[in-house]
């Protein structure tokens, strides 16, 4: 069985490299020549990984026709390049491709989730089924070889445990479920509420407030996502607490450090001059405000997320919106 991994990115290397140590026969497409001979030439990809030596099976290539031949196809590109990807490789796919998405977030117009955003850009006899491959899972940890757990989620559940035993070992552990939407809405949701954590530790505040903020967080993500009709307990699962907990508290999270920069500047001024990595809590907050306005759920940790990256109100100001809004609000 082959995989192709779309993106030789931090995510696309490091779940490329499991597969890699589990002796399945994989290939990396990267549209970036540097990041390719890179992981060739010399095993590394120094631009995300430093130091940190690669499994010599891992390869990569530049030419995407490459997925003529996959079994399993991996997206590891950001949400916003998931659409103009899977029409690029529709062409070349094989029928009954399984495709796994691993990004978290919406599509920047349609709101769509990722796995609707996969089935509507990709021809029907070509696609199995789309597993969503989510959970909590830094890629700096992942390509050290720590242990990691996270969810094969599907709506075909037997390709879920194709996905499952593919790429499951002794320090990565698949589970499978089936309640994409729930599992798709709190990977998503979880890098809004990881920028709220980094601001509030950007402006000094502690554990106390961190408890809250993922407490309380939980809750908005379950708000939002049983309303769409995702189940509750998925939320208590690794795509929910486990993921929310990893963002929110990690210094490898790139939402939580855009968070606390932000914070610690008391201004989103340099984040938006300055950055340039993949920090998909930003766009998350955007489609959140619409939607939750539009349906009316109470996302008050997401809104204030929202009107410090996009309406400029201070971070220091947002303790207090929080802290001093009528409590009748307040049920549970
Ligand atoms: N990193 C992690 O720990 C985890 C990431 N994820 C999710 O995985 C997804 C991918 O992120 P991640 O790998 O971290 O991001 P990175 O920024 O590390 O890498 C993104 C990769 O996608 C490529 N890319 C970006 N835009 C395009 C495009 N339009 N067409 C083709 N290739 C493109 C980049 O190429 P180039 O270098 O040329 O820009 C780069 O190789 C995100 O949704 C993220 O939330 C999920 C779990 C863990
Ligand atoms: O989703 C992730 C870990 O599970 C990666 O988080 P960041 O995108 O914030 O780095």
């Amino acid at each position: 069985m082959r995989t192709v991994i779309i993106g030789s990115g931090s995510w696309g290397t490091a779940l490329g490299q499991v597969l890699a140590d589990n002796q399945q026969d994989v290939i990396v497409y990267g549209r970036n020549e540097a990041e390719v001979s890179d992981i060739n030439e010399n095993h590394h990809n120094t631009k995300y990984f430093k130091e940190t030596e690669l499994n010599p099976l891992l390869t990569a290539t530049r030419d995407l026709s490459v997925v003529a031949g996959a079994d399993f196809v991996l997206l590891a590109v950001p949400t916003i390049a998931i659409e103009d990807m899977c029409k690029k490789i529709n062409e070349y796919l094989k029928p009954n491709t399984i495709v796994i998405n691993v990004s978290k977030g919406f599509h920047p117009e349609t709101n769509e989730r990722m796995s609707d955003v996969i089935r509507r850009s990709i021809s029907l006899e070509k696609l199995s089924s789309v597993v969503s491959l989510i959970g909590p899972s830094h890629a700096e940890e992942v390509v050290i070889r720590q242990l990691t757990t996270i969810d094969a989620i599907s709506l075909k559940i037997e390709d879920a445990r194709k996905v499952q035993t593919l790429f499951s070992n002794r320090y990565f552990r698949i589970y499978t479920g089936s309640d994409e939407i729930g599992s798709e809405l709190g990977a998503a949701l979880k890098n809004v509420m990881a920028i709220a954590s980094g601001i509030l530790s950007g402006l000094g505040y502690q554990d106390n407030t961190r408890a809250a903020l993922i407490t309380r967080g939980l809750q908005e993500m379950v708000r939002y996502g049983t309303f769409f009709g995702g189940q509750e307990r998925t939320f208590m699962g690794l795509t929910g607490i486990g993921d929310l907990i990893v963002t929110c508290t990690s210094k490898h999270s790139r939402n939580f450090e855009c968070g606390y920069q932000i914070g610690q500047e008391n201004t989103v001024e340099n984040f938006w001059a300055n950055n340039t990595k993949t920090v998909e809590g930003v766009r998350t907050a955007k489609i959140v405000h619409r939607v939750a306005e539009k349906n009316h759920i109470s996302m008050p940790i997401c809104e204030e997320v929202y009107q410090i990256l996009y309406n400029h109100k201070k971070p220091d100001t947002c303790a207090d919106s929080l802290m001093l809004r009528d409590l009748k609000e307040e049920f549970r």
